[in-house]
């Protein structure tokens, strides 16, 4: 038995920064790691998928500026794409980042975590050996997510692509059909028809249908602009392949769709399965809920007494964003070092022990072409909260910097007004780059910069940013 003060499962964005924030606080840390230490978000997520998409992007953004355009007429080199997206993953070698762990002073195990009791943890090593492992203080469950293969007649027969394959394809096939149009369907559609691939991408619903009603209409607007099929309202029956290797897909209303590979993108399961937690009264598979403080919601079981068990990144569904998983790890590590120490814990709304943006200022980038960024609440769900509040609405083709960016530049930004206190409670823009202008948004949310101060923040001329301008122009001047 080994003891440490803290355990951490699993090693993907998020549980690398618990055990940072844990081990730079004075606690001894031991993290456990089955497959790549840096997880789906280094090596089958964020970063691959962003290097795949990012030079269509590049290639767009030219051709949309004249006398540019005429300097870029050829189609990508999808080999030297797919070689810049091996080195962004390290030809999926995590040696780099076992050797950051050891740099920070953090123990690393490599073996599958399993919970065999409070505060206790098996670990079994590639090998087969079994390391038991014992925590002073806290546990925490960083095991992330996996993705959802539907029940549906013949799918898995036909070896279906994941995200992994799609962001890890070594070869592009001729034809892809997209099953879901949430983000990764979205973005692997995007990046695949930048390839040349023809797309049929097939969603029940809108594409990206938890955002503003008009990201979909763009989206699909330049997916079809793009050469792609996208069949909206329509979801899959039956797959199989047929005797020359394609996969084909039987549609509900009986339409077919051929493709020679088919990739499945539908949401996203915790990888909970066999991780132990029957032994400490949880159900296996399940969601980890935790309180503003990460900490699992014990719901009066006796063997999470004394609040040792913590759940931070996807697995405990708040939002499966890496970004807002590493948010979340910083509060857990810093609260785990807290309570070990008896100092003081600052859990109540916005204090650094809460992870209170999770609730109230998401933040979310949607690589399509346009983009999409995300912050805080849409208009649909103020509504849905009763909050007094108006929406303003800004077509960015009107700002002096957008016509100046490209040539014909489309877009739009939303932004709800929360009328009680006069701040700004969420924000969508879709267009050419504005993911980087999101986090003006996000701070004015963060800070609550209420309208009349907003008027102050100058947005320099001629930027895209002048859309705060348009905003407070279409609010109003504060009255004197
Ligand atoms: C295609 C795609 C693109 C994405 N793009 C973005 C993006 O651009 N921006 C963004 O913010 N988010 C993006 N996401 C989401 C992002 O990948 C996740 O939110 C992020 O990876 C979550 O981090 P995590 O540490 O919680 O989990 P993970 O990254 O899934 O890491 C969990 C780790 O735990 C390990 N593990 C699991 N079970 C055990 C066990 N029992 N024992 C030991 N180890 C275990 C796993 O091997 C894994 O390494 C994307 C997701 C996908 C699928
Ligand atoms: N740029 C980014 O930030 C980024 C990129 C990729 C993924 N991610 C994260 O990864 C997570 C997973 O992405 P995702 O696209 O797999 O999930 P998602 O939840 O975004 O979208 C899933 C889509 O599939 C649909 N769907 C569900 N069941 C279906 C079925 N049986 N048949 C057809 N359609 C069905 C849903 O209606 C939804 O539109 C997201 O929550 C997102 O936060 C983020």
């Amino acid at each position: 038995m080994q003891t440490y003060d803290v355990i951490v499962i699993g090693a993907g964005p998020v549980g690398e920064n618990v055990a940072d924030r844990a081990q730079a606080g004075g606690l001894s840390v031991v993290v456990v790691e089955s497959e790549l230490v840096g997880g789906e978000c280094s090596y089958w997520a964020c970063m691959p998928s962003k290097a795949i998409l990012r030079p269509g992007a590049a290639r767009s953004a030219a051709q949309r500026v004249a006398g540019a355009a005429e300097a870029v007429t050829g189609e990508l080199d999808v080999e030297a794409v797919l070689k810049r997206r091996d080195s962004f993953v390290h030809d999926w070698d995590d040696s780099s980042q076992v050797e950051w762990l050891d740099g920070i002073g953090v123990d690393f195990l490599r073996g599958h975590g399993r919970i065999t009791g409070p505060r206790r943890v098996s670990v079994t090593a590639p090998d087969g050996a079994v390391t038991e492992l014992e925590a002073n203080q806290a546990v925490v469950v960083s095991t992330g997510s996996a993705a959802v293969l539907p029940d549906i007649p013949g799918l898995a027969d036909v070896e279906p692509w994941t995200s992994r394959e799609a962001t890890g394809a070594s070869t592009i096939p001729r034809r892809l059909a997209v099953l879901g149009g949430g983000v990764v369907g979205s973005e692997m559609a995007t990046a695949y028809l930048s390839f040349g691939t023809e797309v049929t991408l097939i969603s029940r619903t809108s594409l990206l249908g938890r955002m503003e009603p008009f990201v979909s209409d763009a989206v699909v607007a330049s997916l079809r602009e793009g050469g792609a099929t996208v069949m909206l309202g329509r979801s899959l029956a039956h797959a199989e392949r047929n005797e020359a290797g394609e996969v084909v897909l039987t549609l509900d209303d009986d339409s077919v769709v051929v493709a020679d590979e088919v990739l499945v993108a539908i949401g996203r399961r915790p990888r909970t399965e066999d991780l132990g937690l029957e032994t400490v009264g949880l159900k296996p598979g399940s969601w980890l809920e935790v309180d503003e403080t990460l900490r699992v919601q014990s719901g009066g079981h006796p063997l999470l007494d004394g609040g040792w068990l913590y759940a931070t990144g996807d697995v405990n569904h708040r939002a499966l964003l890496t970004h807002q998983g590493k948010y979340q790890a910083r509060a857990a590590g810093d609260v785990i070092v807290a309570r070990a120490k008896s100092d003081t814990v600052h859990s109540g709304e916005w204090g650094m022990h809460a992870a209170t943006a999770d609730h109230k200022a998401v933040t979310q980038v949607t690589f399509t072409d346009p983009e999409v960024a995300s912050v805080g609440i849409t208009a649909a769900e103020a509504e849905e909260a009763g909050l007094n509040h108006r929406v303003l609405d800004y077509d960015l083709a009107s700002v002096a910097g957008s016509s100046l960016h490209a040539d014909g530049y489309a877009g739009h930004v939303r932004a709800i007004v929360d009328e009680d206190r006069q701040v700004i409670v969420g924000m969508t823009l879709v267009g050419q780059d504005v993911g980087e202008m999101l986090q003006s948004a996000t701070i004015a949310i963060v800070g609550e910069v209420p309208m009349e101060r907003l008027w102050h923040a100058v947005p320099a001329y001629p930027t895209i940013s002048e859309f705060w301008l348009r905003l407070l122009e279409t609010y109003g001047r504060p009255q004197a």
